[in-house]
């Protein structure tokens, strides 16, 4: 079995005429759920769309499920949610999913299986834009699980959702990485950091720190993970 899902090595991304990653390097085991975090524009986005292979630009290793990213073979093997809702608002949450679903040439059967997964049977023959933002949030969430694809990778997804349905789907992700996923979660509220198994944390375009929560606690002495950030900000300032 594979080791590490993806593999990150000296990767560098201009936009624009601006660099905004600056040699950034890091693996994700394969099985685990990891947390990107750190403040808005710090490049989050971007180094997603790097592992994803729809960032222009890169240069460095960029390694996915064994492959170079961005390769064809990748295409069904990676589930990616933007911030954006990425469902067509005029269909149904289930009209989309079977639409998806014909496209990634998944079986129907799988389109229940995502919708009970994201917990919207409620609501699955409602209009998408007759959503609520964390409806819809979900809906790209479920088309994005259609097919079971090996690493997920989601741009903010807890965001605006009540704190039960951030529980229940912090569960989902644990449960997905237990049966074999990876999972790389973007998000820039702290308190979810505790719910990740390794953080990457980042800041104006490096990685501060790539350790369990546990030993980003433990090395400073805290409790609380924004102040793990503030310390190493100090410690990386005090080295220059
Ligand atoms: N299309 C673009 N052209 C030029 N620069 C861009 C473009 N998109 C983003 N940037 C810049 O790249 C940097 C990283 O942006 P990115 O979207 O990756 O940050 P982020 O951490 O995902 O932020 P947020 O949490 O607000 O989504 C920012 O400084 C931003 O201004």
């Amino acid at each position: 079995m594979m080791k590490n899902a993806v593999s990150c090595r000296d990767v560098v991304v201009e936009r624009g005429d601006r660099e905004v990653l600056h040699g950034v390097g890091f693996d994700l085991r394969a099985g685990t759920v990891t947390g990107l975090l750190g403040p808005s524009g710090c490049g989050k986005t971007t180094l997603i769309r790097a592992i994803v292979g729809l960032q222009a630009k890169v240069t460095g290793d960029v390694v996915v499920l064994d492959l170079p990213a961005g390769a064809p073979k990748l295409r069904g093997r990676i589930g990616y949610v933007t911030q954006e809702p990425s469902v067509y608002g005029d269909l149904s949450v289930t009209e989309n999913l079977r639409f998806f679903a014909a496209v990634l040439g998944v079986p129907a059967e799988d389109v229940d299986r995502v919708i009970d997964a994201v917990d919207l049977h409620s609501h699955a023959d409602v209009r998408v834009d007759r959503l609520s933002g964390g409806q819809r949030s979900r809906a790209s969430l479920a088309a994005a699980l259609l097919g079971s694809p090996e690493l997920l990778v989601l741009d903010e997804p807890t965001v605006g959702l009540d704190p039960v349905l951030r529980r229940d789907l912090w569960n989902l992700f644990h449960e997905l990485a237990d049966a074999g996923a990876t999972l790389l979660v973007s998000s820039h509220v702290m308190d979810e950091a505790s719910r990740c198994d390794r953080l990457l944390l980042m800041r104006d375009g490096d990685l501060l720190a790539d350790d369990t929560p546990q030993a980003l606690l433990d090395s400073v002495g805290t409790d609380d993970i924004e102040q793990v950030f503030l310390t190493l900000i100090e410690r990386k300032a005090g080295a220059r």
